[in-house]
């Protein structure tokens, strides 16, 4: 039988208050592919990621993830890292480890640990006294430890060095299983664009380009970064520039 698509919005709106955070996406996500969510702030990147994690419900239009309304199927079938972490103060590595061990069954320890000690990170170290790059780094590091189906990134490597990105995106395309999927937004364009499949760029809350990485590159040539600086290029205000201050 043929499977649903990983992820699928057809026709999603989400208001908050007054704010269209989305407005009418169509989207579908396939299988075993990594996938950047690109766009200026506020576009709605974040609100597309906690949609398909279930953590908020569209106002308009409908949302399946490998067929079914995100709860608690879809949950158990979903890697989420949210874009702040939120581990009590007094755990140390290892109390989190326990904690995902009992929480997924999915989760795999022993892939965790090691990449803890690739990371220098010290299973005793408290979360209280870690930098926020280190902080950063456990978290991924238990999201990409579990064998889901879909991984939803917000903003992974953010506040982690670049030697540090490095190993930790060849990480996340290294052990994630072959039939998953990789949802990761951020602004780090050129760090990441060498780890894509595809892109899906968003403005306004609305999707206005999603094509692989390849096709891009073969009609326009250029990496995905400058296409994205092309794409959301703002004018600097400029003091007398056409008169406007006067
Ligand atoms: N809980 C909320 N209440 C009110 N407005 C919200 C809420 N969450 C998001 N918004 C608004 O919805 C829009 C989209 O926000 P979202 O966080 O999805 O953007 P983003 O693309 O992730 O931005 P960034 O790159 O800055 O993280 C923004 O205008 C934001 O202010």
């Amino acid at each position: 039988m043929k499977k649903a698509p990983l992820a699928e919005f057809r026709g999603v709106s989400k208001g908050f208050g007054k704010k269209l955070a989305l407005d009418n996406v169509t989207l579908t996500i396939g299988r075993g592919k990594v996938i950047g969510l690109l766009g200026p702030n506020g576009s709605g990147k974040t609100t597309m990621i906690k949609l398909m994690n279930g953590l908020i419900q569209p106002t308009k239009g409908e949302l399946f993830i490998d067929g079914k309304t995100p709860g608690v199927y879809t949950k158990s079938i979903v890697s989420y890292l949210p874009d702040r972490t939120y581990f009590a103060d007094w755990m140390n590595v290892k109390d989190i480890l326990s904690m995902f061990d009992e929480f997924y069954e999915d989760f795999d320890r022993s892939k965790a640990e090691k990449m803890c000690a690739a990371l220098n990170i010290d299973k005793e170290d408290r979360i209280k006294t870690m930098s926020k790059g280190t902080r950063e780094k456990v978290q991924l590091i238990l999201v990409m430890s579990r064998n889901a189906q879909l991984y939803l990134l917000d903003e992974p490597i953010a506040g982690v060095d670049p030697a540090a990105r490095d190993y930790i995106l060849t990480t996340i395309i290294n052990n994630y299983n072959e039939e998953g999927t990789v949802i990761l937004s951020t602004h780090l364009i050129s760090d990441i664009e060498r780890v894509l499949d595809e892109v899906v760029f968003i403005k306004e809350g609305k999707v206005v380009r999603h094509e692989t990485v390849d096709a891009i590159k073969e009609k326009e040539g250029k990496s995905i970064d400058d296409v994205f600086r092309d794409t959301f290029r703002m004018v600097p205000f400029a003091r007398g520039v056409n008169g406007n201050d006067r």
